[in-house]
């Protein structure tokens, strides 16, 4: 009778950026795949670590390194910028370079130190055609056929942007959930709420695809001031207040740039 060896302990370190955490995975010496089933197992609050996403760093012949996100229940994340700068932190602080180079299934991305206490991304241009985002072929993006009348935004994964009078007083559980699986969305969508908060600011709750509420979304950050300025309602650059901070956030002709903190919570390994 063959003896199992135990299994590895799977090592990680927590980080979050405004409060959207992360288990972060270095597989770049290898090490135990993640699977479906390890990050929900991860991901468990209660009988886990618990986390927004899961980032697997993977080496990369052409770039600094390779990212792949997983949701807490075990689906592919296709972008999640606040991960992407986290992980962008950590190899700028192991490297000592100015600019890193990610790539993800958004395609290469560079995170950039700032003053060496913040970290910026360019999540790329946004996608704002239908097929992109995805979005059901008959819907207007700018103009989507709900009750709200929602902007769709593709930052390498779907958001819905409701502009409200105030985002504080959405019951964003249950109208996140409601949009989360709605049919225009084949692929099922984040869904963010935000309001005018002054000249070039936003306030912003959200709802993440596979998730639920988080304090903080990267992308869908992104996403809310694209949509805010093809409203009219902002300019190119706004500064966005969010339920775990501040993010500022530049749509330049290169792509979207986030820039905001990060942070190193611990060292950990889940058994
Ligand atoms: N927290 C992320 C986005 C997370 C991805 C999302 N739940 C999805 O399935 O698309 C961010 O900072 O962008």
């Amino acid at each position: 009778m063959s003896v199992q060896p135990p299994p590895r302990p799977v090592s990680f370190v927590k980080m979050h950026g405004l409060g959207n955490d992360f288990v972060v995975i270095d597989r770049r010496a290898g090490g135990c795949a993640v699977t479906p089933d390890l990050a929900r197992r991860l991901g468990d609050r209660h009988r886990g670590v618990g986390f927004d996403q899961l980032a697997e760093i993977h080496s990369d012949a052409t770039a600094d390194a390779r990212l792949v996100f997983w949701n807490a229940d075990g689906s592919i994340a296709g972008a999640c910028g606040n991960a992407t700068r986290c992980v962008g932190r950590l190899l700028l602080d192991e490297t000592g370079k100015q600019i890193v180079t990610l790539r993800t299934d958004r395609g290469m991305l560079q995170a950039v130190d700032v003053d060496g206490r913040l970290t910026a991304v360019n999540m790329g241009p946004p996608l704002l055609q239908a097929a992109d985002i995805p979005l059901a072929a008959h819907a207007d993006p700018l103009n989507l056929p709900v009750p709200g009348n929602p902007v769709a935004v593709g930052m390498g994964n779907p958001h819905c942007v409701f502009f409200v009078p105030d985002a504080d007083s959405v019951d964003v559980a249950r109208e996140g959930a409601a949009m989360e699986h709605h049919p225009l969305f084949p692929q099922a969508t984040n869904v963010e709420f935000a309001s005018l908060a002054g000249p070039d600011r936003l306030r912003m709750r959200v709802w993440e695809r596979g998730t639920g509420i988080t304090l903080a979304c990267g992308s869908g950050t992104c996403a809310t001031a694209v949509a805010a300025h093809l409203r009219g309602l902002t300019g190119r650059r706004v500064t966005v207040d969010v339920d775990g901070g501040t993010l500022e956030i530049d749509w330049r002709d290169d792509g979207v740039w986030m820039t905001g903190p990060t942070a190193l919570v611990f060292r950990g390994e889940f058994l």
